[in-house]
């Protein structure tokens, strides 16, 4: 990712749904998927109960692997149509292709989003971009599957330029081969480089995908919050365990509530006041800046001179024995400093990538 990448002018405007006063966090929340008329008018009174206004509920399921629970198709539209008239909530749905979005339309659905692997299409995502003109509902753009953020703008810009200008962002993080704690990486540096090319773009956070537990849902929610996302996407179900899809990251209703009232909100702006303070810690943190980009030149001009000896005496560049000395000592030290595993893995893999890179430039001169 390219950090001094353009800004990108999209034409926005404030995401509004008749009635309602979006306040910070927008919450939308609702099941994985509409299973049966009972299970969404159920959960979406408990919902409407303890306070939430956006209901969501995927009619259409892309699935990994055939013979998945696919979504129960147009015959759960009707029921959205049941939730809003029975309980005055907004309702919203995954569209995958064009028929979804015309039948959407139809069923008088008030919000529509894009899923991750659609994102990933751009033709798929050009198609929907074509059925959304004229259309003037909120659109929710989910990140591509892979950490591609030119692919996740490409798919903004497609949808604003067939005329949606209700558009938001939803980050639910990225696969990954790797183990981890999370079912799809956060990689928060992608939707903060998002928020930094297109500040006015609302960002909402779907921690129910991130984490794929219902145990990290308030951790993520809350970095969301701290980084000064919009909204949360939650998956919550009347029942999780028993859920046609995705049951162990769902949460009850009354879960969901603990949840969203333990979140704390802190502001956006700085204030007058902590100014001062602020402003020496940030000066103490460009001096520090400084020294690790001193010592990263240094660390890097002795690759450098390794990467001439080993061209002169015929040496392969990747060493994996010494790679792995390097990791499992900066790991060991670097936590007895308190720095994370997580951390310290990403660093010194970027850092023995571009050391590698620049013996590469050598050998190959
Ligand atoms: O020790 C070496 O052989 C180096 O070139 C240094 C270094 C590193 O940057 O840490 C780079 C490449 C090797 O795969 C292992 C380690």
């Amino acid at each position: 990712m390219t950090k001094n990448a353009k800004m990108i002018q999209l034409d926005l405007e404030k995401i509004s749904l008749p009635g309602l006063d979006l306040e910070r966090p927008w919450m939308i929340a609702g099941p994985c998927s509409a299973e049966t008329e009972e299970q969404v008018l159920e959960t979406a009174t408990q919902l409407s109960e303890a306070g939430y206004k956006i209901f969501r509920a995927g009619i259409w399921k892309p699935r990994t692997r055939p013979g998945a629970f696919e979504g129960v198709g147009t015959l759960g539209l009707p029921w959205l149509k049941r939730v809003k008239e029975e309980t005055g909530m907004f309702v919203g749905t995954e569209v995958a292709n064009a028929n979804h979005v015309f039948e959407a339309i139809k069923a008088g659905i008030d919000i529509l989003w894009i899923g991750a692997r659609t994102t990933a299409n751009p033709f798929a995502v050009q198609e929907i971009a074509d059925a959304l003109k004229g259309v003037d509902l909120p659109v929710l753009v989910k990140n591509p599957v892979n950490p591609d953020l030119e692919l996740w703008i490409g798919a903004l810009e497609r949808v604003n330029q067939a005329g949606i200008k209700k558009l938001a962002a939803i980050h639910r993080g990225f696969s990954t081969y790797d183990k981890s704690k999370y079912r799809n990486h956060p990689q928060w540096q992608i939707p903060i480089e998002l928020k930094r090319r297109i500040p006015n773009l609302p960002i909402i956070c779907d921690p129910s995908h991130i984490g794929g537990k219902s145990e990290l849902i308030y951790e993520i929610s809350q970095e969301a919050m701290d980084l000064n996302f919009d909204g949360l996407l939650v998956e919550s179900h009347r029942c999780p365990a028993k859920a046609w899809s995705d049951a162990s990251q769902q949460v009850t209703p009354t879960e969901l509530k603990e949840i969203t009232d333990k979140i704390v909100l802190r502001a956006p702006q700085i204030g007058q006041k902590p100014r001062v303070t602020l402003d020496q810690l940030r000066r103490e943190i460009d001096k520090l800046d400084d020294s690790v980009l001193e010592v990263l030149q240094k660390r890097m001009e002795i690759s450098e001179a390794i990467g001439i000896y080993k061209k002169e005496n015929n040496i392969t560049i990747l060493q994996t024995r010494r790679y792995d000395e390097i990791m499992n000592d900066r790991k060991e030290r670097g936590a007895k400093l308190g720095l994370s595993e997580e951390f310290l893995t990403a660093l010194f893999e970027d850092i023995h990538q571009e050391s590698v890179a620049r013996q590469n430039k050598i050998m190959n001169k």
